[in-house]
């Protein structure tokens, strides 16, 4: 939708724009809050701002509709689309996606929560590569990380409803 359809959408309606594209409420109840945004631009630098830092509950809300990397999200909502699309750089044919599921198990039983990368625009190798070198990471510095990760995708699925 265009941004001036964005501006003047109702704050439900807005909510329901914004859900899929990150599901926290204070995140999203930030945003609607603040239109009208003059630009595209300003929206998504104010989108990737708002609501920071992100509580744990949030963040471990927000991780539960995120599908391991590596792993097909099924359905055929928004979000599951979305999904799929961010993942098609990730290869899940060779010994590559092995080490991923691999990975994932450890990065699982190591924080207790899913493995959470910006997948757009990175090749297995690179995920891959970012998952080894966060398993020796503190619980602290994780939280962070995933609390700008979630950023970085909730900008893009933005970017990606609301054209300029
Ligand atoms: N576990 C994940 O990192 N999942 C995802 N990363 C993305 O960029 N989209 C996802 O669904």
């Amino acid at each position: 939708m265009q941004l001036e359809q964005f501006n003047q959408l109702s704050d439900d309606d807005a909510l329901d724009v914004l859900r899929p594209c990150l599901d926290i409420e204070r995140w999203g109840r930030a945003i609607s809050v603040e239109r009208p945004f003059a630009s595209r631009a300003q929206l998504i630098a104010f989108a990737t701002e708002a609501a920071s830092p992100f509580t744990e509950a949030e963040l471990e809300r927000a991780l539960s509709h995120h599908p391991r990397i590596g792993e097909r999200a099924e359905g055929e909502g928004a979000e599951a689309s979305m999904s799929r699309s961010e993942q098609a750089g990730v290869d899940t044919s060779d010994a590559t996606a092995h080490a991923l599921a691999e990975g994932n198990k450890a990065y699982e039983a190591r924080f207790d929560r899913v493995f959470l990368i910006r997948a757009a625009g990175r090749s297995s190798e690179e995920i891959l590569a970012a998952l080894t070198a966060r398993l020796g990471h503190t619980a602290e510095e994780e939280q962070a990380i995933v609390d700008h990760q979630l950023r970085e995708i909730a900008a893009l699925r933005l970017e990606g409803v609301v054209s300029a």
